[in-house]
Order: structure tokens, then C-alpha cells, then sequence
């Protein structure tokens, strides 16, 4: 993680998001135990488990939804119980799955809710919502006059989105999403997301049920289970390959090994250099940062023994399926 993030607006250091011995509990039914959590500046990380297994009350005690039982939530260096909740909630997004779009307002009244409420002038809170309509995909000159019954699921997630992003907070909360589309979007907007995330550089808490989301989105994943319990927390390569329990070896399944390749990317060092490798060798290539799975995928496709590597305009070399063992079996140990 670059030191930079380490530091907030104000100076602040330490993570953005701090969970120290947090439990929630309803009346009995423990929801959330004994949690430890700490959230870097600029990290994604996805909390996943099983239904009932406290994701979401640890989501909402984060934005003080939900007081916790015991133990103390930090955000930003500061105890979120000694900050007025509206204040607090400036500062933090929340995006949730029924997007919670006003019905009766247009796309863009929706997306400049926020801008309007911080006293933002109309001007500059329309100029803001199509910057951040565009940055969610959706042409503000075709979608923003209309009313969120007129758009597919997927788009209204969108405008959920812009909207959260409208306050330019430095946290977002999400949970499920991109819950309620179908895969293909699902696929789409998650990537989407991804970049929007790389360019804005939020820090972001995303609650899934889904583990193929979760390994694909986070940083790092926290894995919850039985009783609000938080089984494992760690990068999803290290998760994938090295699960700390059995408990979390069957959640994240037995084809844990296949989503590795999914979760590692070809690095320059995975690259054997081009010399001694017949041209006839190579079928297409594929760019530095594909995941392994991506590159494999071109493998097998082309039915070649390696795929060529490039950087842009230029080649760097080939990945074989002895490179592929090197990535996945590094990936370990550079994150050990
Ligand atoms: N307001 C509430 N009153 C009583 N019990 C609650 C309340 N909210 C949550 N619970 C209970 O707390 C536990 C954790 O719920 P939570 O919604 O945090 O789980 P989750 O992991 O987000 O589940 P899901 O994936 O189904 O949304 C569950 O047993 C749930 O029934």
C-alpha cells in the first residue's frame, strides 16, 4: 500500500477505517462479534460471507445506522460517536441495493440532490451531476431527463452510484450493489466500478454475499461467518490460496484454485524474455496487468504453449505455463 494513502485531508494518519472489539447484538441474537477491522486509504475492501452473518449492521454501524453494542469505530482518525451522525454521513456514501432513487425526480434532479443540500448553486451542482452521469457511463444528454422507471436495473445502480459520488465523499459504503442485475451487467458495472475506483481513489466497504464479486473487487476480503465471527481477512490471492480454516476453505469452494487465476496478474517478472521462442510459438498477445486467467484463456484458445506479452507498443516477452505456476505460487509469498 503506498505510505502517501496513510494520510488524511487534515493530516490524519492510520487508516481510514478503524473497527476495535465492535459487537452488535438485537436483543440476543448476536449480529456482529468481537470485530477488529482497519480499512487503508484508498482500499476496497469487500466484507462477504453467508446471510445472517453481519455484514450489512457492520456496514451500518460504520455510518451510525446502527450503534454498536461495544467497541469503538474510528473513521478518519476520530470516534464516530463523538460526531454529529448528519455530519458524519457528509463525509461517507452510501449506496445500497434498492437504490432509493426519488421516482418522481429526473436523473439529473436525482444525481444533484446532494450537490443542492452542501448549498451548492444549481449551476454548478447540474455541472457536477454530468461529469459524475458521464463517469458512470450514462450520457446525461440521453438519460438525465428521465425518470428512474424509465431506466433497466442496471442503470438506475448507476445513478445510484453518481449520486453516492455527487458529495465527493472520502468513503463509500455499498451493499449488494450490483445485487439485483443480471450477470452480464453485473460483470460490466463491477468493472466499471473498478475504474471509477482506480480514478477517484475512495476508500470503499462493499458488502457481498457473492465470493466471485468479492475476490474480484476487493483489496482485501473479510470473509464473516456463524455469528457475526470474522473468520479470515486478506488479500484475495491469500485467501484463495491459503484459507485459514476449513470453515472458509468450503465458502470460498473447491474451485478456489481457478479464481487465483482470475485474481493474479501477469507481471513483468512472470515474463520469460523473447529469445529462443519461435515466432510460430506465439499466438495474440496480451498486455502487462491481464489477469493469468486472461492470458491462459488465450493460451488454450489459440492452442499455443505461450502467449506473447506486450507493454503497450512494446513486447516484453512470453508467459508460459511454468510462468503462470512462478505468478500464482509469488502471489503467495509477496503478500505473506
Ligand atoms: N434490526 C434488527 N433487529 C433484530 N435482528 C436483526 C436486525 N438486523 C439484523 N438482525 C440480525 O442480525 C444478524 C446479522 O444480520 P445482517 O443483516 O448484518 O447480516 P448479513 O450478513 O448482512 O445478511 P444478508 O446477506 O442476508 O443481508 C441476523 O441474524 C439478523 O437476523
Amino acid at each position: 500500500m503506498d505510505a502517501s494513502r496513510d494520510r488524511g485531508q487534515d493530516g490524519a494518519t492510520g487508516p481510514m477505517i478503524r473497527l476495535t472489539g465492535v459487537s452488535k447484538s438485537y436483543r440476543g441474537t448476536v449480529a456482529v462479534h468481537d470485530l477488529d477491522l482497519d480499512v487503508a486509504r484508498g482500499e476496497l475492501v469487500c466484507l462477504v460471507g453467508p446471510s445472517g452473518s453481519g455484514k450489512s449492521t457492520t456496514l451500518k454501524m460504520i455510518n451510525r445506522l446502527v450503534e454498536p453494542t461495544t467497541g469503538t469505530i474510528e473513521v478518519d482518525g476520530r470516534d464516530v460517536t463523538r460526531v454529529d451522525p448528519v455530519q458524519l454521513r457528509r463525509g461517507i456514501g452510501y449506496v445500497i441495493q434498492q437504490v432509493g432513487l426519488f421516482p418522481h425526480q429526473k436523473v439529473i434532479t436525482n444525481t444533484m440532490t446532494v450537490p443542492l443540500l452542501y448549498g451548492e448553486s444549481k449551476a454548478t451542482a447540474r455541472a457536477r451531476a454530468e461529469e459524475l452521469l458521464h463517469l458512470v457511463g450514462l450520457d446525461p444528454a440521453q438519460y438525465g431527463d428521465r425518470y428512474p422507471h424509465e431506466l433497466s436495473g442496471g442503470q438506475r445502480q448507476r445513478v445510484g452510484v453518481a449520486r453516492a459520488l455527487a458529495a465527493d465523499p472520502p468513503v463509500l459504503l455499498m451493499d449488494e450493489p450490483f445485487g439485483a442485475v443480471d450477470p452480464v451487467i453485473r460483470g460490466r458495472l463491477q468493472d466499471e466500478f473498478l475504474r471509477i475506483q482506480r480514478e477517484l481513489d475512495k476508500t470503499v466497504v462493499l458488502v457481498t454475499h457473492d465470493i466471485d464479486e468479492a475476490v474480484r473487487l476487493g483489496d482485501r476480503v473479510a470473509v464473516f461467518g456463524e455469528g457475526g465471527r470474522l473468520l479470515q481477512y486478506d488479500t484475495p490471492a491469500r485467501l484463495l490460496g491459503f484459507p485459514a480454516s476449513d470453515e472458509v476453505a468450503t465458502f470460498v469452494g473447491a474451485d478456489a484454485g481457478l479464481r487465483r487465476l482470475s485474481v493474479t496478474r501477469v507481471e513483468a517478472a512472470h515474463v520469460d524474455p523473447v529469445d529462443g521462442t519461435p515466432a510460430s510459438a506465439l499466438g495474440a498477445t496480451v498486455e502487462l496487468g491481464v489477469s493469468l486467467g486472461e492470458a491462459l484463456a488465450v493460451m488454450l484458445r489459440d492452442d499455443r504453449p505461450a502467449v506473447g506479452v506486450t507493454d503497450g507498443p512494446r513486447f516484453v516477452g512470453v508467459l508460459t505455463p511454468e510462468g503462470i505456476h512462478r505468478a500464482l505460487r509469488g502471489s503467495l509469498r509477496a503478500e505473506a
